[in-house]
């Protein structure tokens, strides 16, 4: 499958309906971007992980909201229609430029499976250094729902989505990810995911994905 092809499938998906279908320049945010995009979009989770860490004083708070506030203004001028946005469209990009699920590096990606690596920052502790509960699902449907859009297939979506919690899954570690494609059942599919640390299953995941129709969200 071509990269264009893969690309006006998740445009499908993820385009506004009613609009004229999104075009493969929309989905990278354009040309203009080139990699600076992927580096705002790092500097950013960088920070998470670094707040999630740090007990500022109140000098450094009162700072950092000024700062913040300051680019939300900025930001706030600049707002465009969804399927004119860069943020989670970087599809060239590991991290789809967002910052909503960890980064997922895909080191093999087939028709039927895809295997790499996952990093939760400090960002995503829950407790204990576990990772939270909701994110592990949210990496999950990021990597399944990639896969079930891949290889030409028709645009899909989450119809269910079941997570089981084997063992904790840590923060601050390179994790194997795995998914792949267990059946097909006309407008269903259902897919699979495990997480791994070393040799210790963390989690793993089933997805219902449901083919849309014409014309359907
Ligand atoms: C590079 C890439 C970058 C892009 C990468 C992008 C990565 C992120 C991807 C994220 C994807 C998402 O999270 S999508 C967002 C979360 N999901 C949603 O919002 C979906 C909300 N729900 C829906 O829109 C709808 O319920 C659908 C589309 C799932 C199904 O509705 P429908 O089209 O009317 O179809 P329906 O007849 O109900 O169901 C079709 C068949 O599926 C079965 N079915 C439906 N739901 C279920 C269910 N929960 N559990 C069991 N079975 C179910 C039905 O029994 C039926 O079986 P049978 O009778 O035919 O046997």
């Amino acid at each position: 499958m071509t990269a264009e092809r893969a690309e006006a499938s998740v445009a499908k998906v993820l385009s506004d309906t009613g609009e004229r279908p999104w075009r493969s320049s929309d989905l990278h945010g354009g040309d203009e971007y080139s990699a600076t995009y992927e580096d705002l979009t790092h500097a950013l989770g960088d920070f998470l992980d670094r707040l999630a860490e740090a007990r500022p004083d109140t000098e450094l708070i009162e700072s950092m909201t000024e700062s913040l506030a300051g680019w939300a203004r900025e930001l706030g001028p600049l707002a465009v229609r969804e399927r004119d946005r860069v943020f989670g469209r970087r599809t060239d990009l590991a991290s789809r430029g967002q910052t909503m699920s960890p980064t997922i590096e895909l080191a093999e990606i087939s028709d039927d499976s895809a295997s790499g690596t996952v990093y939760f920052g400090s960002y995503f502790l829950g407790g204990n250094g576990a990772v939270h509960g909701g994110a592990i699902p949210l990496m999950f449907d990021e990597i399944l729902g990639r896969l079930a859009n891949a290889s030409g297939r028709p645009p899909q979506r989450t119809a269910y989505l079941h997570t089981d919690y084997r063992s904790i899954t840590p923060v601050g570690r390179t994790l194997g990810v795995r998914a792949w494609l267990c059946s097909e059942d006309g407008r269903k599919r259902i897919l699979r995911a495990t997480i791994h640390d070393g040799e210790t299953l963390c989690a793993e995941a089933e997805g219902l994905f449901v083919a849309l129709k014409p014309g359907q969200p």
